[in-house]
């Protein structure tokens, strides 16, 4: 399946199982691969027949910026439904959320999850 890419999306939030973490937020990472068939775009040359990245740019920014959630497998949870509700021609995606700077002491680059999700076929 082909796939479209939004890469490195920062965005300041609060979110957290900890406190300190609701108080004072920190920078969380998004990154998504979006599983759609991109074979009528690369022929039509036509932006509906394909995902538009900008829109789900602000759809993550608004989510991620949103209500708080403990953990980020939860906040992945939420950008995926949001994705598969919107966008009838995504069929998988991969959303990976990563916190640089997480109230951990020890020496790590940073910490991530990534959360696949399928939709699920409504026909059975
Ligand atoms: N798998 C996870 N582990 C942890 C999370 C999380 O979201 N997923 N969150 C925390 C705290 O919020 C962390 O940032 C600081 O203790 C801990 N583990």
């Amino acid at each position: 399946m082909d796939k479209i890419h939004i890469n490195g999306i920062k965005t300041y939030a609060y979110h957290g199982a900890i406190q300190e973490e609701r108080v004072l937020g920190q920078y969380f990472i998004t990154d998504l691969v979006l599983h759609v068939d991109l074979t009528d775009a690369s022929q039509t040359d036509d932006l509906t027949a394909t995902v538009h990245y900008g829109e789900v740019y602000n759809l993550v920014e608004e989510i991620v910026k949103g209500e708080p959630v403990s953990l980020i497998e939860r906040l992945a949870g939420k950008i995926n439904a949001a994705l598969f509700d919107r966008y009838d021609k995504i069929v998988e995606i991969e959303t990976t959320i990563t916190k640089p700077n997480p109230p951990i002491d020890g020496n790590y680059e940073s910490v991530a999850i990534t959360l696949h999700g399928k939709r699920e076929s409504s026909w059975q």
